[in-house]
């Protein structure tokens, strides 16, 4: 079996083994196994850098079938280290693609295994935990994958936002405009009468750009600044609030943004998404920890315990914040995951500062959250007039 050129194997570090087809690069990488419950948006999600050194395998059960397209990533392209799906669509439909999902992961250097039963690696991983993977489409034995997983350091403690940042401080424009607009049947719009346009400095971590776009689309202007940028980089900007953006791996890691984030907090209103919450989480002196396999999917419901509102969200973390903690350190738990009671939102006690642990751009997923935006702009608003 390994011998067929075609073949591919997803080994994990508790010694099973998963055979399929390969398809885009060939290439043996490592990394840590998750699984998504998206139904859509497979493109927007191998390009959010929060996955890089993960092994993506999608619960949905066809992939590919409206292939790939430029206005569909959400960096300069894939970030996951592997893909795994049940049935590779032989066609791709949509007026939209300019390469299939194979080409394109294949030009990115991204390995994929398909025609494996994804329910079992999901229901496994449920089981057992995110673990430890290897992805291979170059030939190699059960044995040497497993021991290819089993070498891998992991992601506990490992700083990957160095790898995915921004090198040079930017201002992000893609061309999206402030006209009015709506999509009807949905909330999603942009915000009519914002008349002053606020300045926002932009920590990125491994930023996807629907979180830029909406931030624009909601009334600001976005300067985007490397991870480690100082409390006088952001200060030289003389922003009018502060945003820190989702990211890979382990957030205790980023400590020198935790120390950014604990000053810069006091001088700006803050909000943040998934590791910017996170970040916040630590910049409180709060610790994080690993959940057992993380949520990631576009259908976890959300209940604001403050107002009752349950939204359901679009997520992408396998590390959490306890609400004890939180509570212990000055914040206000705002919102929980319904399926397990996890901590899903915060703010400040007394700081105009909050954060979610969910992405509420979506892209893809559900745009429940889309209003979390506007709440940004009116707490900016308050505090600058
Ligand atoms: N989407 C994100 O920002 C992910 C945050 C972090 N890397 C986690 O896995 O929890």
């Amino acid at each position: 079996m390994p011998s067929d050129p075609k073949s591919a194997v997803l080994a994990l570090e508790d010694g099973t083994v998963y055979r399929g087809r390969a398809f885009g690069a060939a290439r043996t990488v490592v990394g840590e196994a998750v699984f998504n419950t998206s139904m859509t948006g497979y493109q927007e999600i191998l390009t959010d850098p929060s996955y890089f050194a993960q092994i993506i395998t999608m619960t949905a059960v066809q992939i590919g079938n409206y292939g790939t397209s430029p206005d569909d990533e959400e960096s300069d392209g894939p970030k996951a280290s592997g893909f795994v799906v049940r049935d590779l669509s032989p066609v791709v439909s949509n007026w939209r693609s300019v390469e299939s999902l194979p080409d394109y992961l294949e030009r990115h250097g991204v390995p994929g295994l398909s025609g494996v039963d994804t329910r079992a690696i999901t229901k496994r991983l449920r089981v057992a935990g995110a673990m430890n993977a290897c992805l291979s489409t170059e030939g190699l034995t059960d044995g040497e994958a497993v021991e290819r997983a089993r070498e891998w350091t992991g992601l506990v403690g490992v700083d990957y936002v160095k790898a995915v940042t921004v090198k040079e401080a930017y201002q992000f424009e893609d061309g999206v405009t402030r006209q009015p607009f709506t999509v009807p049947g949905t909330n999603l719009y942009t915000d009519p009468h914002r008349e002053k346009i606020y300045k926002v400095a932009a920590l990125d971590f491994g930023a996807k750009r629907s979180i830029f776009r909406k931030l624009r689309m909601h009334g600001f202007d976005v300067w985007v600044l490397p991870a480690d940028a100082s409390p006088e980089q952001i200060a030289e900007l003389k922003p009018d609030a502060l945003f820190l953006s989702n990211g890979p791996g382990d957030p205790a890691a980023v400590t020198y943004a935790h120390k950014t984030v604990a000053k810069a907090m006091q001088d700006y209103p803050t909000f943040g998404i998934c590791f910017g919450h996170q970040v916040i989480t630590h910049a409180l002196d709060a610790p994080t920890y690993k959940l057992k396999f993380g949520h990631r999917g576009g259908n976890q419901p959300v209940k604001n315990i403050e107002t009752g509102v349950v939204s359901i969200t679009a997520q992408n973390h396998g590390f959490a914040a306890k609400r004890e903690d939180l509570e212990n350190r000055g914040a206000v738990v705002t919102e929980i995951n319904l399926n397990d009671d996890t901590v899903e939102g915060l703010r400040h006690k007394d700081l105009p500062v909050f954060s979610v642990q969910y992405h509420p751009e979506a892209a893809p997923g559900p745009n429940d959250a889309d209003p979390l935006f506007t709440q940004f702009y009116d707490m900016v608003s308050t505090v600058k007039g």
